[in-house]
Parts: structure tokens; C-alpha cells; sequence
């Protein structure tokens, strides 16, 4: 098998572990004839007849499929808010398995147009306000929550009216505030974010069955932790607005919800009847990957499953890493250049500033690797792209473009470069199978890329200066670079694999 074909069925394996059906397999059993049992990640929780499920988010509708296959006739009733069109999508797609039965006891909503909360997802969130209020101590209310979420279970606090807050969220995305930031705003202004559902569903036990979006997989800020206790404040909230100088915009509503708040947190509230569990992230994604990769005869490692920040950085990092991979391999790991290319690395990663990253660490354990292996680097996350072009792409496309032309500079400035004598493949793959507004999930690069595709007529440069990542990509080799999955059905963020061998082992 080809590097390519490696990297492909790497991001697949990594996929598949993260698709509703076997992630709910994995989180939930149904236990015992006689006095039946919900188990969820060890903890059990006694059933006859009294579940209840809601769900809102892009990856739901297939998690709800998946849960009342397991819960069978203990299901009572469901509502599950889901975007606009998404059974269309997978029917069209051939995705029967992420549908409701045709006799489902689940109720679908779909609205939130291009992720923006709209009537229909109002009446959503209405409809699971309701189910959730009218539940009593014998209840087990099953939440399935996954990103995109925050949009499809909008309930403003009156008298903030959906447009109202529509308009903030979208004027606070616009001036580039963070997920983080974006959903302590949105929990200040909502009664079923920030822990709220939870709130209302009290006195029934509630499980959560969470797929992180978020870096860090952080409860209250997924979907705006509508079943956890918040970690923030209104003086927060109002920090917030105030940084994106927007405090003093605010329609009167969204003041009077604010001054009628408590500015300090109050006493934490009890959610002892909560079980959140994250059952799906970009960590679980990657250590699958780096199972298959070692089956198939890698020496792998994790970078992170957060890298985020600025996408040319993040290019720079990779390119780095792979000069230093390449020089391993040529012996000179330890020369000058290995110990240039290090101190390059360790600037960018303060510069990127990742979570969690100890990267002195990471290339400790480089150091240790044989020559012996070809060697697979997995990473995850989310890059951000500033947009200056008209052109068509995503993070991923524009990632994988961005480091095929560092690496062709790489090689271009030095001579007899050891990137010549290594077989390299990087990709990049948003794990929801569409990368930006584009009908690709990513794409390949490898140091040829730039000089095969000027063989073509392509400027690689001209194109990614328009941001134009996936009408490069379309037209090089006949679109052959690109990672086409369609719909997958799930959301852990992006995956980024490298592998890399000597050329004389291919
Ligand atoms: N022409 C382009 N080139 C590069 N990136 C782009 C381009 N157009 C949009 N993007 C990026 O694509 C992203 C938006 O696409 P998408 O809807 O897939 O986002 P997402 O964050 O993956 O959504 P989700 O919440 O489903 O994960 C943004 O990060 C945006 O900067
Ligand atoms: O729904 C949301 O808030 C985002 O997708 C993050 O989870």
C-alpha cells in the first residue's frame, strides 16, 4: 500500500470510532431481564419503561438512531432538534443506519438554517423545555448532545427575543470572538444552556451523551453545557462584551437580563442528578488511528488532539516537524540543522501557544525513534483561518496547500535536502466529511505537490493567496489530492496525519 492509502484508511479507522452507532454501542448497555439497567460508562442506572431522550446538534439524529436501537421499548419518548435538511442528506447519502425507524417514538425537529438559530429550532428547544419540565423522580431523561448544538436549542430569556440575541452571537462571531467566549455569552442569555436543562428536568436523573467539538472537550462550553454547571459568571459575560466593544450596543432586553442577574457566581448549584460523559472526541479519533497505524507497521505518536491557532503557523509546525522527521532518517537529527529545525519548532509552538502541548517532551521521544520504522505523526484541532480571498476552500484544503509549499521551499533552499530522500504524505480531514463550504472533508499535500502542479499550470501560491484551496485542489491531477468522504455523520474537529519513510524502503 501506498503512504496515501495509509494516511486514508488512518483517518477512516479514526472516523468510524467516532460515528453514532459504535460510539453509542461503546457508552451504553442495556442490562438484565429482570430488573433491566442502564449502564453508561460503569455507572448504572435502573429502568422499566421510563426513559426519556432529547437531543440537539449536527450529529444527533444518527446518535438518536443508534440509542433506541439499545433502548428498545424502555424508550418512552423523544425529541431530538437536528439541522435543516439532514434527513434528506443522508437518505440521499445511503446513511439509512443515522435514520429514525419509521414507528420512532423520537420526535425530529430540523431547523437552524446554516447553523443559526431560527423559529424552527425555537420550537425545538420549546418542545424539549417541555418534555424535560414535565419529568418526575422515576425518570431518566437521556440528553444526546454534539456541536452545533448551541444553535439548535435556542430559548432566550425573556424579554430577549431570538433576533436579539441572533444578531449579538452573529455581531461576536464576526469580530472573532472564540467558541469559549461565544458560549459564555450565549449560557448568560438562555434558560436551557449553561446547566438549565439540567435545572428543569430535576427531579429526574439525567445522562448526558456528549461528542466534543471543543478543544479541550470542555462540558459547559460544548453545545453551551446545557446539562452542566456553568464555570462562568455574568461579570464574565459582560467582560466579554465589553472586549468586543459591544457593551454599549446591547438591545435593552439583553441589559435588563443582564442587571437582573447575579453579577457574582452564586452558590454552586446541586447537579448531583447529572452524569455527563463524553462519549466521542478528536482524542478517542486519534488514538484509534494510532492503533491502525502500529498494526500497519508505524512507529506513531500523538502531537496533540488541540492544535489550533493561526493556520500559517500551524503549517510552519508541520513543515518543521517533518524537515526533522527527514533528518532522523538521514542521521543528522543531532547535527546543526536538527538542532536549527528544533529551536524552530519550539518558537512556533510558544508562538501557537496549543493546550496541553508539551512539545520539549514530544521531541525528546523523536529523539529515541530507530531508523528502522517508518514513522506516522497524528494531530487534531482546529486552525483558524483569516480570510483575505474570494476563492473557494476550507481549513483542511488550505492546510494541506500551505504545508506542500513550505515543503517545496524547504526543499528548494537547501542543497541535497533530506526531504528528497524521504517518501512524505501529509494530510489534513475535517472528521465531519465537508471541510469549509466545499464537497471535500480535506486533502494530500507531499513536497512534489507545487512543482507537479506548475507541471499542470498551477500556481500553487496564486491560489492559496485567494484562499482558493479547493479549486487548486479540483483541478490538480483531476482532483486526485483531495480526501472526498461525504456526510460522515459526526464532528470531532479536524485530523492531521504525516507519514514519512526512507525512499529506498518504498
Ligand atoms: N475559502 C476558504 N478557504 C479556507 N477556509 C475557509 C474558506 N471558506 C471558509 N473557510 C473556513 O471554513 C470554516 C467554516 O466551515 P465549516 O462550516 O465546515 O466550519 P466548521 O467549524 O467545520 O463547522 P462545524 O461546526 O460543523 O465544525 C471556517 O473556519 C472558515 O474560516
Ligand atoms: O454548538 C456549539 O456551541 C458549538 O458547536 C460548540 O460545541
Amino acid at each position: 500500500m501506498s503512504l496515501r492509502e495509509h494516511a486514508l484508511s488512518l483517518f477512516r479507522s479514526a472516523v468510524g470510532t467516532v460515528r453514532p452507532a459504535p460510539m453509542l454501542k461503546r457508552a451504553v448497555k442495556l442490562q438484565g431481564d429482570a430488573c433491566p439497567q442502564l449502564v453508561v460508562k460503569g455507572r448504572a442506572f435502573p429502568v422499566k419503561r421510563n426513559l426519556y431522550l432529547v437531543g440537539f446538534g449536527k450529529a444527533v439524529l444518527g446518535m438518536a438512531a443508534a440509542a433506541e436501537e439499545i433502548l428498545g421499548d424502555h424508550l418512552i419518548r423523544g425529541i431530538v432538534s437536528v439541522p435543516l435538511g439532514i434527513q434528506e442528506s443522508l437518505q440521499r447519502a445511503g446513511m439509512q443506519e443515522m435514520l429514525l425507524k419509521p414507528h420512532s417514538r423520537i420526535q425530529v425537529i430540523e431547523g437552524a438554517k446554516n447553523n443559526l438559530p431560527d423559529p424552527e429550532a425555537l420550537r425545538g428547544a420549546g418542545a424539549i423545555q417541555e418534555l424535560a419540565e414535565g419529568l418526575t423522580a422515576d425518570d431518566l431523561l437521556l440528553v444526546l448532545i454534539s456541536g452545533g448544538g448551541s444553535a439548535l436549542l435556542p430559548a432566550p430569556i425573556p424579554p430577549i427575543l431570538l433576533e436579539e440575541k441572533e444578531k449579538l452571537t452573529k455581531m461576536l462571531a464576526s469580530r472573532g470572538a472564540a467558541i469559549q467566549e461565544l458560549n459564555t455569552v450565549r449560557k448568560t442569555l438562555s434558560l436551557l444552556k449553561g446547566g438549565g436543562l439540567a435545572r428543569l428536568a430535576y427531579p429526574a436523573q439525567v445522562v448526558s451523551l456528549i461528542l466534543s467539538d471543543v478543544i479541550g472537550d470542555p462540558l459547559d462550553i460544548i453545545a453551551s453545557g446545557p446539562t452542566a454547571a456553568s464555570s462562568h459568571s455574568v461579570q464574565d459575560c459582560l467582560q466579554i462584551l465589553a472586549k468586543y466593544n459591544l457593551l454599549h450596543s446591547l438591545p435593552k432586553s439583553v441589559e435588563t437580563v443582564l442587571s437582573s442577574s447575579p453579577t457574582t457566581r452564586t452558590a454552586p448549584e446541586d447537579y448531583s442528578h447529572v452524569c455527563n460523559v463524553i462519549i466521542g472526541s478528536n482524542t478517542l479519533a486519534l488514538d484509534e488511528a494510532k492503533r491502525q497505524a502500529e498494526g500497519l507497521g508505524y512507529v506513531a505518536l500523538i502531537l496533540s488532539a488541540a492544535v489550533c491557532g493561526d493556520i500559517g503557523h500551524v503549517a510552519a509546525l508541520y513543515c518543521q516537524l517533518i524537515r526533522l522527521l527527514c533528518l532522523g532518517f538521514a542521521g543528522l537529527g543531532e547535527g546543526p540543522l536538527g538542532n536549527e529545525v528544533r529551536g524552530n519548532l519550539l518558537q512556533l509552538a510558544a508562538e501557537l501557544d496549543i493546550p496541553g502541548l508539551n512539545l520539549a517532551e514530544f521531541l525528546q521521544a523523536l529523539r529515541g525513534l530507530g531508523p528502522e520504522k517508518p514513522v506516522c505523526i497524528l494531530a487534531g484541532g482546529e486552525t483558524t483561518v483569516q480570510l483575505q480571498g474570494t476563492g473557494k476552500g476550507g481549513r483542511n484544503q488550505e492546510l494541506a496547500l500551505r504545508v506542500g509549499l513550505g515543503l517545496h521551499r524547504a526543499q528548494g533552499a537547501e542543497a541535497s535536502s533530506p526531504l528528497g530522500r524521504c517518501e512524505i504524505i501529509f494530510l489534513s480531514g475535517g472528521t465531519d466529511g465537508q471541510d469549509g463550504p466545499t464537497g471535500a472533508a480535506g486533502a494530500f499535500c507531499s513536497p512534489q505537490l507545487v512543482d507537479e502542479a506548475f507541471q499542470e499550470g498551477l500556481d500553487a501560491e496564486a491560489f492559496l493567496s485567494n484562499n482558493d484551496s479547493y479549486t487548486f485542489f479540483s483541478h490538480f491531477q483531476r482532483g486526485r489530492h483531495l480526501l472526498v468522504t461525504g456526510l460522515t455523520g459526526t464532528n470531532v474537529m479536524d485530523i492531521q496525519a504525516v507519514l514519512i519513510r526512507p525512499t529506498d524502503r518504498s
